[in-house]
């Protein structure tokens, strides 16, 4: 079977999206919960793909009780600290709808190295020396000299893109061009991730995040070789997409299950009571 046009594919996201607002919206705890249970998603899974061996459950320990876990390293402990900061500082961009700026991106940089780095003034800092990516030496990320005229040209064509592509082509993009510069000496890759989830959500899509498991890190890792490599940005944009759809699919199962419910609620509170039969009296 051939595969659907992306721009097809990019329409059902718009209406899924559009979908969520038909359906009265979770109860605040439940808000609270879900928006607790991706946090830890997102923690859990971006430090995952760059090795760190930390469960969800262990995770959800370090951030949301300050726990130290048995057996994992202080660095891991401090890295899932560090994450989970800079997802709410990305969360209150959002809330504030702060524009993109190069200052923006080295900030979320900075908290994401900020406990871990061996020289603390790296995070945030760009570049100095050069890099490729692993098993890829003849493939140099941009040149340290090129790195800050290449952040200003992203944070132009940012501002412009977002205004006339869609926005989950957008997210993936903005994560594809960051993550080729390679602006920072670590921390690109959860740089990125977390700017694309700054795309999403400022334009009202839930968070994504890509599994760690081998084969969806291969998958993932391959769609941003072959973009910086032969500059075709779709298997990489159709990934992105695909995360989406089932992240908005799972969304609108629960809005649907949760429609469900408030209407048998209101249903069963709205029929008459039973006429109670008294006892017969002897
Ligand atoms: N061939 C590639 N082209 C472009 N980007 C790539 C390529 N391979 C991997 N990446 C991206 O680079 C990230 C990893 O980069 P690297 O191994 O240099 O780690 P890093 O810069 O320390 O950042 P982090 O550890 O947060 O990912 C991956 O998560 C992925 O997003």
């Amino acid at each position: 079977m051939m595969k659907e046009r992306y721009t097809d594919q990019l329409k059902r996201l718009t209406g899924m999206k559009e979908e969520m607002n038909h359906y009265r919206p979770l109860d605040p705890k439940q808000v609270r919960l879900l928006e607790q249970s991706v946090r830890v998603e997102h923690v859990w899974s971006s430090n995952a793909i760059e090795g760190s061996t930390l469960t969800r459950s262990e995770t959800a320990s370090i951030i949301n009780k300050g726990m130290t876990i048995h057996g994992k390293s202080v660095k891991e402990t401090l890295e899932a600290i560090d994450l989970a900061e800079a997802y709410d500082y990305v969360a209150e961009l959002v809330r504030t709808q702060t524009p993109l700026s190069e200052t923006l991106i080295r900030d979320i940089n900075r908290l994401v190295m900020l406990k871990t780095t061996d020289l603390r003034e790296t995070a945030g800092a760009y570049r100095v020396v050069d890099a490729w990516p692993e098993g890829s030496e003849e493939h140099y990320y941009t040149a340290p000299y090129e790195i800050q005229p290449a952040v200003h040209e992203l944070v132009q064509w940012a501002n412009q893109a977002v205004n006339h592509l869609h926005p989950v082509q957008y997210a993936a993009d903005l994560h594809q061009k960051l993550v080729s510069i390679h602006p920072f000496i670590d921390g690109n890759g959860r740089t990125s991730r977390l700017m694309m989830n700054f795309a999403l959500t400022e334009a009202g899509y839930p968070v994504i995040n890509i599994q760690p498991d081998k084969k969806a890190r291969d998958t993932y890792m391959d769609a941003l070789a072959i973009a910086r490599n032969t500059g075709d940005l779709k298997p990489f944009e159709e990934l992105v997409a695909d995360y989406v759809e089932s992240t908005l699919a799972k969304r609108l199962q629960l809005l649907r299950q949760n429609e469900k419910n408030l209407c048998d609620a209101e249903r069963d509170t709205a029929l008459p009571k039973k006429i109670q039969k008294k006892p017969r009296e002897r």
